[in-house]
């Protein structure tokens, strides 16, 4: 008896509006119609309680502001549980799981962004997911302009809030933009697209990336 082949964990990973959820579910679709099970999921979130805390991290609470190892260890909490309940059940049932944003977010946040100490970060990401990787993660970079450019025009077409992290400084992103090219530097599962590319450069150049994943 053959048990299934274990699916392909991708994280999408970058700034503010650089185009993750969009290529996200362009991804879901190019592997669909190859026949590949595939769910898409997000950080923080994807299942009932990870987006209850996943509302408490974006809302602005202008009475108390959330500081930021409260910060740090909600993330872990949200992924934790999305972890056990969603994303490992799916990979050992042959699911391929796309996941918007994961640990390296909280690197590039909380580590870079706001200052807090990368080792704890480090041991804090072996408790929850133990040796556990992505086995791909794709960085879309851009000028952080760009990405705050086309994440306001996205909020005038939806009408959606700006959240906790939108109304962060320049500096701050800045900061954020160095932690995820810091990683990509050092990690061989990270390729970093361009992406103030237009979507169909992108877009191609995901499909030869989906291709390679699919490779026996
Ligand atoms: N390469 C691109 N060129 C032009 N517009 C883009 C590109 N990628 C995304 N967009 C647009 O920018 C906005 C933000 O994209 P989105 O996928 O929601 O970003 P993210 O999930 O990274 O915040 C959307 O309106 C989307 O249509
Ligand atoms: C997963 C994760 C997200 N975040 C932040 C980044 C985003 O500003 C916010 C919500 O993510 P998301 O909805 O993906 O934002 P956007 O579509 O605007 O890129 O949470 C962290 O600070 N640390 C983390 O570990």
């Amino acid at each position: 008896m053959t048990s299934n082949p274990r699916g392909k964990f991708i994280t999408f990973e970058g700034g503010e509006g650089v185009g993750k959820s969009t290529n996200i579910h362009w991804c879901s679709d190019w592997l669909t119609a190859q026949n590949i099970d595939v769910i898409v999921t997000r950080e923080p979130g994807g299942t009932p309680i990870a987006e209850l805390i996943r509302n408490k991290l974006l809302k602005a609470h202008h009475a108390e502001p959330m500081v930021p190892m409260a910060e740090l260890l909600l993330m872990f909490a949200a992924r934790a549980q999305h972890l056990e309940a969603v994303i490992l059940p799916a990979l050992s049932q042959g699911t391929w799981v796309l996941c918007d944003r994961f640990t390296d977010s909280t690197i590039a946040y909380q580590g870079f962004g706001r200052g807090l100490d990368l080792s704890s970060i480090e041991t804090l990401k072996t408790l929850v997911q133990g040796t556990l990787e992505p086995d791909c993660t794709l960085l879309l970079d851009a000028p952080i302009e760009v990405g705050m450019a086309r994440a306001h025009g996205r909020s005038v077409a939806t009408g959606e809030a700006t959240d906790r992290f939108e109304i962060e400084q320049l500096a701050f992103f800045e900061r954020v933009r160095d932690g995820f090219q810091t990683l990509a530097a050092t990690h061989s599962r990270f390729v970093t697209l361009d992406a103030t590319q237009t979507l169909d450069d992108i877009q191609a150049e995901l499909a030869i990336r989906l291709n390679l994943l699919r490779a026996p």
